[in-house]
């Protein structure tokens, strides 16, 4: 690591037990010392909160590979626009944020920490303004809920109509908002399609305890309603030209850009063997298994093993999919994609390290809200 970067992390180690309170501090700061931003955020700022300091953390991972998340921040910067971010507002976050940490730091806190922060800051912040600069499509897009479906206790899965047509790549995701139920919150899911020439999206949603938005979008959406999406992000994307069998692995949800990317097969691949490995908590949250099982139907290179990793009676595989797939294999030539929550990636990389499979194949996106 460089020395940028030890300083990022020394500096956030001072701040990390704290972070409500900088995080609080931060936003006081910034409506206080421009009261027109408040408007750019929603009305109740608990869930917002928590994102500030995700995407403090990611910084200071993003400046350690600063390559790697060029196009993360460009697209980052494109997403932003659905907020009219202006370019200065970048300043003046730049400035609460800083002056946050160094609040609650106490006195390890040092004017080369300043610094760095200022620098990584600035860093970050021209490159999501290069991305905003260059994009020629509309802020957002608005789309019209045309299907809603329940698929489990506290599962949908929604297809939405957008007005204009969206470009997106499969396995990208965008963030998306329900003015009517939660103005200005907005949380990203992934595209569980590929792209259609109807335009239609269709998205995977699991209903968690704080994830108000996700929450909302199980429980209170219906058909007719109107949301808005920005731009797509994301990287976890087919290389056409491989040649090499496919390994999916998917937890719960995570299914969603998973399945966009197996829609895309389905248009062109007659050679490559794929292999899907699906889990969730019991039965019933496999909740597309169904579709899952007319594809593999359908095409011969396709097969599906699921998994339960709390529901002893299933007659399926047991555990957690991270596990399973070692059940399985050789896998050493295959091309990986990998899709669920957090820890979920983590451990299904970790088995993937222990079979040995170089982690130049294997795609993931770790995801965090902004
Ligand atoms: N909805 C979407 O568009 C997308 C969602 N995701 C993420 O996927 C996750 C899906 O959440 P849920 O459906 O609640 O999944 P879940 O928490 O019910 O987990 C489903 C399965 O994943 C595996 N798993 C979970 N935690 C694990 C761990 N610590 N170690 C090893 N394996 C583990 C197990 O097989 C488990 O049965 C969320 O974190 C979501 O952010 C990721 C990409 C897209």
């Amino acid at each position: 690591m460089g020395d940028l970067g030890r300083m990022l992390k020394e500096s956030w180690s001072l701040v990390e037990e704290h972070q409500d309170k900088v995080a609080g501090y931060f936003y006081a700061r910034l409506f206080l010392s421009n009261p027109a931003l408040r408007d750019l955020f929603p009305v109740h700022m608990d869930v917002q909160r928590s994102r500030l300091l995700d995407a403090v953390v990611r910084a200071v991972q993003t400046l350690e590979d600063p390559e790697k998340f060029d196009e993360y921040l460009r697209a980052l910067g494109r997403d932003h626009r659905k907020f009219h971010v202006e370019p200065e507002h970048y300043e003046v976050v730049g400035g609460a944020l800083i002056e946050a940490m160094r609040q609650y730091a106490g006195e390890q806190w040092s004017v080369e920490y300043d610094q760095a922060w200022a620098d990584a800051y600035a860093t970050i912040a021209s490159k999501m303004l290069s991305g905003a600069e260059a994009d020629t499509n509309p802020p957002y897009w608005y789309a019209e809920v045309v299907a809603h479906e329940r698929r489990a206790k506290d599962i949908a899965v929604f297809t939405v109509q957008p007005m204009q047509p969206l470009e997106f790549r499969a396995g990208q995701y965008l963030s998306v908002e329900c003015p009517r139920i939660q103005p200005r919150l907005w949380r990203t899911y992934s595209v569980a399609n590929a792209p259609r020439r109807d335009n239609t999206l269709e998205f995977h949603v699991r209903a968690v305890g704080a994830g108000w938005v996700s929450s909302a979008l199980v429980r209170r959406l219906e058909v007719g309603d109107m949301v808005r999406l920005a731009a797509p992000m994301g990287t976890m994307n087919l290389d056409r030209r491989s040649t090499r069998d496919t390994v999916f692995i998917a937890g719960g949800t995570g299914l969603a850009p998973i399945k966009s990317l197996l829609e895309e097969l389905t248009r062109y691949n007659r050679t490559r063997w794929v292999h899907l490995f699906f889990g969730a908590r019991n039965r019933e949250d496999l909740y597309d298994l169904a579709e899952l099982n007319r594809l593999a139907a359908r095409y011969p290179w396709l097969s599906v093993v699921t998994s339960c990793s709390d529901d002893p009676t299933f007659p399926g595989e047991q555990g957690d999919i991270s596990e399973v797939v070692a059940r399985y294999g050789p896998w050493s030539e295959h091309d990986f994609f990998v899709s669920g929550s957090g820890p979920m990636v983590k451990a299904t990389l970790k088995t993937l390290a222990e079979l040995q499979v170089p982690s130049i194949r294997i795609k993931y996106d770790s995801f965090t809200d902004f």
